[in-house]
């Protein structure tokens, strides 16, 4: 489905963030990509989409080369993206955002549904302007809320679980299982460090000073990642790519 290859990206002083990524992401798979931090994950998420350009490389999507595609055009070929920090517009209500993520209208049911399954109150909730007021972790959860209407062909989240208190990381947890169950031919991409996202996972890539040291599925990767303090997947093996 998502194909990376040889992807390298280097920002303005020249320090290379991404070196010679190859990653593929099949239809139908959970995957979660952990690291320890400025390992270069959340670039990653955002060179795959189309936030960021790499420098060299290919990004093939369903076949089809979408290296030079904007974020716009990769959106409307089904790759959607949850911010880490997610935007807020003036004016506009969580009904208004999360219809405009469904593309459409929706049943007034269905879109309590996504605002339940986030945890939030969908009668306190829905009719709320998407501003200032909204704390981060109320805004974070409309943000995945959006992400579940959506239902892109790719979605990723990265790092879903930040700034979410614990009753709600329960839910969270709640939320991708269910989508586990239900994505059929599409797939997940998570950027993740918390050890309960990684244990749902079909498949675990490791991303450590901007390079791919371990990728399997979990049963092969976790383990080592849980087994002791310094993680065996460091390149200097010194970072600690679990937390
Ligand atoms: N525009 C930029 N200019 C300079 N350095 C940058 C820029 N963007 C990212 N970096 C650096 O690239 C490295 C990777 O950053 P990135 O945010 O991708 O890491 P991460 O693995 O997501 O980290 P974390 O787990 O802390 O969220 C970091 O050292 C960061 O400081």
């Amino acid at each position: 489905m998502l194909q990376l290859e040889n992807v390298s990206l280097s920002v303005d002083d020249g320090k290379e963030i991404l070196k010679h990524i190859d990653l593929t992401i099949e239809g139908g798979k959970f995957v979660v990509i952990t690291g320890p931090n400025g390992g270069g994950k959340s670039t990653l998420a955002k060179t795959i989409a189309g936030i960021l350009s790499p420098a060299e490389g290919t990004i093939r999507f369903h076949g089809e080369d979408i290296t030079g595609r904007s974020i716009t055009e990769r959106a409307n070929l089904g790759i959607g993206f949850a911010f880490q920090q997610p935007v807020r517009f003036k004016g506009i209500t969580v009904r208004d955002m999360i219809r405009l993520a469904a593309g459409g209208e929706l049943p007034e049911s269905q879109l309590c549904t996504y605002l339940c399954d986030v945890g939030l109150c969908a009668k306190d909730y829905i009719d709320r302007e998407l501003n200032a007021s909204l704390s981060g972790g109320e805004i974070k959860r409309i943000e995945i809320a959006m992400s579940l209407a959506r239902k892109s062909k790719l979605t990723i989240f990265d790092e879903p679980e930040a700034g979410i208190d614990l009753w709600s990381f329960n839910n969270l947890i709640e939320v991708f299982l269910k989508l586990r169950r239900e994505i059929q031919g599409s797939s997940i991409l998570i950027i993740s460090h918390q050890e309960r996202i990684l244990e749902i996972a079909d498949e675990i890539v490791v991303l450590a000073d901007g390079k791919i040291t371990a990728q399997g599925p979990r049963d092969q990767i976790l383990p080592h990642l849980l087994k002791g303090e310094s993680c065996s997947f460091c390149p200097n093996q010194e970072g600690f790519c679990h937390e």
